[in-house]
């Protein structure tokens, strides 16, 4: 990664770290117990479960006791996947009488793979790069799923209706985000310049809390590590 795109990347976490201090909280009533995923060449010796660290139990509460919209990031290793699925799960329990409550998405297929989820894309009906608001309405009133699942999360009034445009960012509903932009820019065409999430103002007005992770778990003679993975950390 450049160096231009490195400082663009640590912006993210300075955008983030408003310094406010976290309210304590009840302990959470969600086991900070997570099951490890399960690969055939497991040793049965080894343990399932992984408890969470203060770090990343810091972050769990934000999200489920106190309903904030989070950004978490870190390097290559620092649980980010494990804590994200720790709070789907915890966000399953809470909302356990409401399924439709929660929507999973990724940018890619293969990320929304890894976290049970959809692409945002087909989650919401809409063509990646559109930015002709009729076109997408239209789209996205003859998908009917994406119509439910835009209708359910609030999302509708703002994006489809129009009727009714509400001052919330995304209709006030929360957000979980989490990724490491030091580890994948965002895709562009050619030499455009990227542009980061974290550069539109929807974000700032979102997200509440940035936290970064710091503790790396995978060990060095992990056999998840590629032979170039160490690198990762390096650049
Ligand atoms: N609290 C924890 N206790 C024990 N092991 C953990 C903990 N958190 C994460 N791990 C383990 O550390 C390894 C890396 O975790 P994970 O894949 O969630 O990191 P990541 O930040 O998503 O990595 P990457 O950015 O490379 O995708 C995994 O084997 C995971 O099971």
């Amino acid at each position: 990664m450049s160096s231009s795109l490195k400082r663009k990347a640590s912006k993210a976490l300075e955008a983030g770290s408003s310094g406010k201090k976290l309210k304590s909280t009840i302990d959470s009533f969600f086991s900070p117990n997570v099951p490890l995923p399960m690969k055939s060449s497991d040793d049965p010796t080894q343990p399932s479960h992984a408890a969470l660290n203060p770090e990343q139990t810091r972050v769990l509460r934000m999200a489920i006791d106190e309903g904030k919209s989070v950004f978490f990031t870190g390097a290559a290793g620092t649980g980010k996947s494990l804590l994200l699925r720790a709070i789907i799960l915890a966000l399953r329990k809470k909302y356990a009488k409401t399924s439709d409550a929660i929507s999973i998405t990724a940018s890619t297929g293969m990320a929304a793979s890894n976290v049970g989820g959809m692409t945002i894309h087909a989650w919401g009906a809409v063509t990646p790069n559109c930015t002709d608001m009729t076109l997408m309405i239209k789209s996205i009133r003859t998908c009917r799923p994406a119509l439910q699942r835009w209708k359910k999360t609030k999302l509708h009034d703002i994006a489809v209706n129009l009727r009714k445009p509400t001052t919330r960012p995304f209709g006030g509903i929360q957000l979980i985000v989490t990724g490491d932009f030091f580890q994948l820019p965002p895709v562009t065409k050619s030499n455009q310049e990227p542009i980061f999430a974290f550069e539109s103002p929807a974000w700032r007005n979102t997200l509440e809390s940035t936290v970064n992770l710091t503790h790396v778990f995978r060990q060095k003679d992990s056999s998840e590590l590629s032979p170039y993975s160490h690198l990762v950390n390096l650049v």
